[in-house]
């Protein structure tokens, strides 16, 4: 029985998938879904009989638990395997339009609309940690991502002028060849037949990728400055009717000066996933 039948049976998400077979040791996780998946092998394991009726509302409970279990896996695999197929696109969509028009001018107007559908699409990762189906940080998946939704929606969908900016595709590189690693890792993670080359991958090509992608990021905001006090785009002024200013200009400085505490609390949680899954320390995670 492979073990994503065994994980769906013991009704855990994502991460029992991979350590299915014996019942799974609880790592030192967050509390979300590992707790739930521990739950689920407390209360299958030890077999107490309480009152007839605890022992009801327990089955009842672990029941719905499996259901959880059975829904999550199912849906992530679907998702992962949706993310995986976009992303690829995109880059296949890349690299066709770099052959053919042998430049990078006017290649985000032609994959932006793929790019906003996917890119949206992950907001659905901050619901993941929510509802605790995967045990990643709600606050690392959410910085992440709100950073990606700022990139697409405030900056290149919402600026033209800098579309056609080299750090535009600077990270649209690093972003498209991640998540196709990424959402292949947690694939493949899930059907039990993760390649070697994927696990390293996934915890070996963000050493530099990250880097790139930032600076990626923080040079196309920069390129858009300019533009964006000239024409006092997503800006309020003084006086108006509820006596709030808001300047777009600098709220767009302290969102870069924002990358220099955040950024490294991405990488550095990284640095850890990747020394807990290639070499198997055992990490011990706050609760967040
Ligand atoms: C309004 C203005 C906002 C402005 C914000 C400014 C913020 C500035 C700072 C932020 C800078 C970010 C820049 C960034 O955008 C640049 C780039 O991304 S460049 C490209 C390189 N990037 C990367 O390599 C990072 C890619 N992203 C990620 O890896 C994740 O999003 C992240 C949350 C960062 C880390 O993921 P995670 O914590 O989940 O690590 P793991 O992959 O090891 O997974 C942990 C466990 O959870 C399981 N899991 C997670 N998701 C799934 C899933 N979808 N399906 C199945 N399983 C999943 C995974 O298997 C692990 O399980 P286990 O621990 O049991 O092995």
């Amino acid at each position: 029985m492979g073990r994503l039948t065994e994980a769906v049976a013991a009704g855990g998400g994502a991460s029992a998938a991979r350590s299915a077979g014996p019942p799974p040791t609880p790592l030192p996780l967050s509390s979300t879904s590992l707790g739930c998946t521990a739950t689920m092998a407390s209360s299958e394991e030890d077999g107490t009989n309480g009152g007839a009726s605890e022992a009801g509302e327990e089955k009842e409970a672990t029941g719905k638990r499996r259901r959880l279990g059975l829904l999550a896996t199912v849906w992530l695999t679907f998702y992962n395997i949706a993310m995986t197929a976009g992303w690829l696109v995109l880059a296949i969509a890349m690299v066709r339009f770099y052959m053919e028009k042998g430049t990078h001018k006017g290649l985000y107007r032609s994959i932006q609309k793929t790019l906003k559908f996917f890119q949206t699409f992950a907001l659905l990762e901050i619901v993941h940690c929510l509802i605790g189906i995967v045990p990643t940080s709600v606050i690392v998946a959410g910085v992440q991502v709100s950073s990606r939704i700022f990139m697409v929606w405030l900056i290149t969908h919402s600026i033209k002028p800098i579309q056609n900016e080299e750090s535009v595709v600077l990270f649209l590189v690093a972003w498209t060849v991640t998540e196709i690693t990424r959402y292949s890792f947690y694939t493949f993670s899930l059907l039990d037949h993760l390649p070697y080359f994927i696990k390293w991958a996934r915890y070996n090509f963000f050493i530099i990728l990250y880097p790139v992608g930032v600076v990626g990021e923080l040079l196309t905001i920069y390129a858009a400055l300019p533009y964006v006090k000239k024409t006092g785009m997503f800006s309020i002024r003084l006086p108006n009717k509820y006596n709030v200013s808001f300047d777009y200009y600098y709220f767009l400085l302290i969102t870069m000066a924002s990358y220099i505490p955040l950024f490294p609390q991405l990488y550095f949680h990284m640095l850890r996933q990747r020394r807990k899954v290639l070499h198997g320390e055992v990490i011990v995670e706050k609760d967040d």
